[in-house]
């Protein structure tokens, strides 16, 4: 992702860059490990699990910095079991668009 991704497109773009891992597995990437993982799509509930809680502890600390962070993980980790599970962002985005 270039530094200069406008923040509204910077989801899209992680999305975009997450099923590109799932299609093409390059050997050095963090995401095609959670695609490939011995524990199956346990490691990223694993991933997940961890990160929510390091986002409660963040926010009952009042560490915005680190709720931020956290987030980013829990947010980054989300998406791939989304595209795990072949759904889109654009599914979840419908979802919640239900919610209205
Ligand atoms: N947004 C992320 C992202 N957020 C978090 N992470 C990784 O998620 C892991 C979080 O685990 P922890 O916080 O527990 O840190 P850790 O102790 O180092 O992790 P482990 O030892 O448990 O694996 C770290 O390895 C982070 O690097 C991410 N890895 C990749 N991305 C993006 O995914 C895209 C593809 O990147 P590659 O995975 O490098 O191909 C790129 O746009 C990246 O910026």
């Amino acid at each position: 992702m270039e530094p200069d991704t406008p923040p509204e497109a910077v989801l899209d773009e992680l999305f975009a860059t997450i099923e590109d891992r799932k299609e093409t597995l390059p050997e050095e990437s963090y995401t095609a490990s959670l695609f490939t993982h011995e524990k199956g799509e346990n490691a990223v509930l694993e991933k997940l699990g961890e990160e929510t809680t390091e986002a409660i502890l963040a926010a009952k600390d009042d560490d915005d910095e680190e709720l931020l962070a956290e987030s980013a993980d829990l947010v980054y980790h989300l998406l791939v079991l989304l595209a795990m599970k072949d759904a889109t962002l654009d599914d979840l985005r419908i979802e919640l668009r239900e919610r209205f």
